[in-house]
This record gives structure tokens, C-alpha cells and sequence, in this order.
């Protein structure tokens, strides 16, 4: 992979068609990757995103004795060790991926043995996001986790004592503190049941998580929305091969593209019946007046060349729903996102972040608690935005390249934690040379 310079103007952007391959879903990739290390025999994953969050995930797995062979950069095979990890490093250092964090918590709560302890740790940005209310439940049945600087957030240490039984998690800040105790309790001995409090953010990734554990031979029963059933000693079985879904939050982009542009962009890896709740952006770029077609395996998007205002509720794909900013940019009339309080929390405050950069362009931005809502300027400007080491920000703006004026992204190269061929797929459906 090419160096991205430190800042990238991108202007001059008139059409942008053809077809792009999405690479594999972080989301689907780290959880394969833990999982298949929980399985009883090798996992051969297939389309596996390579990216600085898959690299935390890889690397933590390595730390811990598991082998993962690579057969292609994208085709591994993880040995599963049914979480009887051969070593305990002191430390695992997992960047800002929360996908890696988050599930590594409960997971080595359920399955470290004796005196082992293991630090978690990551950048400095980790050490801000949240965790609290995930320790909170672990450490109420039994868990040793110790915040080993600010309380409810990392560094932590983490060992054993984990004990099946009642679990309750407030589900209000993140989705990844549920998905990391439905991924652990069916390791413990005894039976638990896991009731989710507080109002539930991001819920199409819970019912990823119930459908990737699924395909390695977990059941999770539902005894309500708020609450699930969970045996205890239940073994992840390899499923031979298991193939990752191209990365719907990654297809955002190339809809909003094709929906400015006008297209047609047809996306290859994901289809209308993916089990990633982002690829609802579809809906969102149909609203606001594109056209869409599904494949098997893909989407079609194509402009109509107006875009209508929206009002969305942001809350059920919150990464996708950053996509709408650029969107709204070009629209005709005042959006808003509402309902991601949780923006908050992430990669850095998306909603200071968005707002902040969303009016160097001239437009006049209200920035909520947990909404904004955003009116565009007759003319955009041009306008040199800071990305926050946050790939989403640098791959949202990179879209007002369609503007007269064009952008400058401030460390374009911050897209390597999920996306790290963006900036060049960009390039290449736009057929300009965007890269020095
Ligand atoms: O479980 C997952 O794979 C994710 C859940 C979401 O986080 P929250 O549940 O914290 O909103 C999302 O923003 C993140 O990128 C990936
Ligand atoms: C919020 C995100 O990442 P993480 O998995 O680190 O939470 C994201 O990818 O937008």
C-alpha cells in the first residue's frame, strides 16, 4: 500500500462509476478471528479485511499462542484452541480497535485459568473510550478486572474467577459490551442468562454477533428483546471455511458517492440480505432521491442528480449514519442525524468533530447532545479538514472532492484502521489521480 501524504487535496471530482470490491467487514473479521481461536479445529477465513483493526486482533491472538496461517494476505487459517491458550502475554496492546478490546475482555474473564493476568491496553484514544459498564458486569459475577489508571476505562488487567449465572449489561453507551458477553458465556461451565438494560444503541451488530457465534455451533436463545438464554459449556465448533462478508459501514461511502455523483457504482461483497445492519445506508441513499438495485452480492446505486433533505435516526448504524454529513452537504434543504449520542464515544467525539468540519464548508451546523442538524450553504467552500485519526471523518469528507471547490483531508491515511485501499478506489472511479 502506497503512503498517503500528509495532506491529500481531493477536487475535480466529476463522475465516479463502475465497480468496486468491498474488502472484508471489520466488524465480521475480528469476530471470526476470535472465535475461530475459540473453535475446536482449524478455521480456514476467507476475504479477511487486513487493516490496523484486524492487525490489534491478529497480533492479540498471536500474543496468546494461537496459529494463524497465511495462505493469502485475505485467506488465513486460525488453529483453534477452544480458548486453552498456550501463553499469556503480560500485556496486549490493541490500538483503538473496540472490536478487539471490548470481546477480549469478556473473553479472557471467561477463559483465563489460575493466577494468569493480562493487561489490555491501547492508544491513547482507548484509554478514554469507555468500559465500565462492561466491568461492572463481569466483576458483579465474579471476574478480577482491575482498571489499572482511570476507573472504567484501560488499562486493565484481567483474570479468572468468572462465574456463570445472572448477568445484567446496560446497553445504552455500547452494543460491543453485549456482543462481548454473548461471545464469552457459552464458554462457562454452568448456564447464565444476559439481560440488557438501559436503551440499547447499535442493535443490528448484537444480532451479528448472535448469528456469527451461530455458525460455529452457539445457540443464544432469546427469551425476550431484552434478555437471552445462554448454556454453559458449549464448545465453538470450526465450520471448515467461513467467507466475511464485504464491509457494509465501507459501502457507505460508494453509495454516497454514486448518490452525489450520480453513478452507477455497483458495490461487490455485500447484498440485500446481508447480516450487517449498515447496509440499511441503502435506504438512506434512496430516501434522499438515488436509485438503488440489488444482486446477489452487490448494489447498484445511481444519482438522480437532486438529493433531499432527511431526518434520520442514527441510533441502529451509527457508522453508517456518519456518511449522511457529506450527504447533506449537497442536499437541497436542512438533515439531521439524531439519537448518536454514542458518536461521542468513538474514534474520537464524532459529533464536535462532524459539526466542527461540516461548517468550514460554509454550512450552518446545530450540534445537540446526541443530534445534529445541519442546513448547507448556498455554494460550498473550500475547506482543509482535520480527520481526528478517525478513518470515518478523512472517508466522509473525501466525498465533497464532488464540490467546485474540492477538500484537503488532513491525514488521509488514518483510513488504514478499516479501509486502507479507499483513497485509491477512489481514485480509480473517479479516473483521476488523486495520489502523487
Ligand atoms: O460490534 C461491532 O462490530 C461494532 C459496533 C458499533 O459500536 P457501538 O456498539 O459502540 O455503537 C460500531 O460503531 C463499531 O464500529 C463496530
Ligand atoms: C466505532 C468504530 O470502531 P470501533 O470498532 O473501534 O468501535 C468505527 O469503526 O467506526
Amino acid at each position: 500500500m502506497q503512503e498517503l501524504p500528509q495532506t491529500l487535496t481531493v477536487s475535480g471530482l466529476k463522475h465516479c462509476r463502475g465497480e468496486v470490491t468491498l474488502p472484508g467487514s471489520k466488524s465480521i473479521a475480528n469476530r471470526a478471528l476470535l472465535i475461530a481461536a475459540l473453535a475446536d479445529k482449524p478455521v480456514v477465513l476467507k476475504n479477511l479485511l487486513r487493516s490496523d483493526d484486524t492487525a490489534r486482533m491478529l497480533e492479540a491472538l498471536n500474543a496468546l499462542g494461537v496459529e494463524v496461517e497465511e495462505v493469502t494476505p485475505t485467506q488465513v487459517v486460525v488453529h483453534g484452541c477452544s480458548g486453552q491458550w498456550t501463553t499469556v502475554p503480560e500485556r496486549l496492546l490493541l490500538g483503538n480497535a473496540g472490536t478487539a478490546m471490548r470481546p477480549l475482555v469478556a473473553v479472557l474473564a471467561a477463559t483465563l485459568t489460575g493466577k494468569q493476568s493480562v493487561t489490555l491496553d491501547g492508544d491513547p484514544r482507548m484509554r478514554e473510550r469507555p468500559l465500565g459498564d462492561l466491568i461492572d458486569s463481569l466483576v458483579e459475577r465474579g471476574a478480577a478486572l482491575d482498571c489499572l489508571q482511570n476507573q472504567g476505562y484501560p488499562p486493565l488487567a484481567v483474570s479468572s474467577g468468572l462465574q456463570a449465572g445472572d448477568f445484567t449489561i446496560d446497553g445504552s453507551v455500547s452494543s460491543q459490551y453485549v456482543s462481548a458477553l454473548l461471545m464469552a458465556l457459552p464458554l462457562l461451565a454452568e448456564d447464565s442468562t444476559l439481560t440488557l438494560t438501559g436503551d440499547v444503541v447499535s442493535r443490528p451488530y448484537i444480532d451479528l454477533t448472535i448469528a456469527m457465534v451461530g455458525s460455529f455451533g452457539i445457540t443464544i436463545k432469546p427469551i425476550s428483546e431484552r434478555q437471552y438464554a445462554i448454556t454453559g459449556g458449549q464448545q465453538y465448533r470450526s465450520p471448515g471455511e467461513y467467507f466475511i462478508e464485504g464491509d457494509a459501514s465501507g459501502a457507505s461511502y460508494w453509495m454516497a458517492a454514486a448518490a452525489i455523483a450520480g453513478g452507477p457504482i455497483t458495490i461487490q461483497g455485500v447484498g440485500q440480505h446481508s447480516i450487517q445492519g449498515d447496509i440499511g445506508f441503502a435506504d438512506v441513499v434512496q430516501r434522499m432521491g438515488a436509485t438503488v438495485e440489488w444482486g446477489e452480492n452487490s448494489v447498484t446505486v445511481s444519482g438522480s442528480g437532486a438529493l433531499q433533505p432527511i431526518d434520520f435516526d442514527g441510533n441502529q448504524i451509527p457508522d453508517a449514519a456518519m456518511t449522511i454529513v457529506p450527504l447533506a452537504l449537497f442536499a437541497k434543504g436542512r438533515t439531521s442525524i439524531c439519537n448518536v449520542a454514542n458518536w461521542r464515544v468513538k474514534e474520537t467525539d464524532r459529533l464536535a468533530a462532524m459539526a466542527t468540519e461540516a461548517r468550514k464548508f460554509g454550512a450552518t451546523v446545530e450540534e445537540g447532545a446526541d443530534y445534529l442538524i445541519i442546513d448547507p450553504p448556498a455554494v460550498l467552500k473550500q475547506a482543509t479538514v482535520d480527520t481526528y485519526d478517525d478513518h470515518r471523518i478523512a472517508m466522509c469528507f473525501a466525498l465533497l472532492g464532488f464540490s467546485a471547490n474540492g477538500v484537503n483531508v488532513n491525514d488521509p491515511g488514518c483510513c488504514k484502521k478499516t479501509y486502507p485501499q479507499f483513497f485509491n478506489e477512489l481514485s480509480r472511479l473517479c479516473h483521476i489521480d488523486l495520489l502523487p
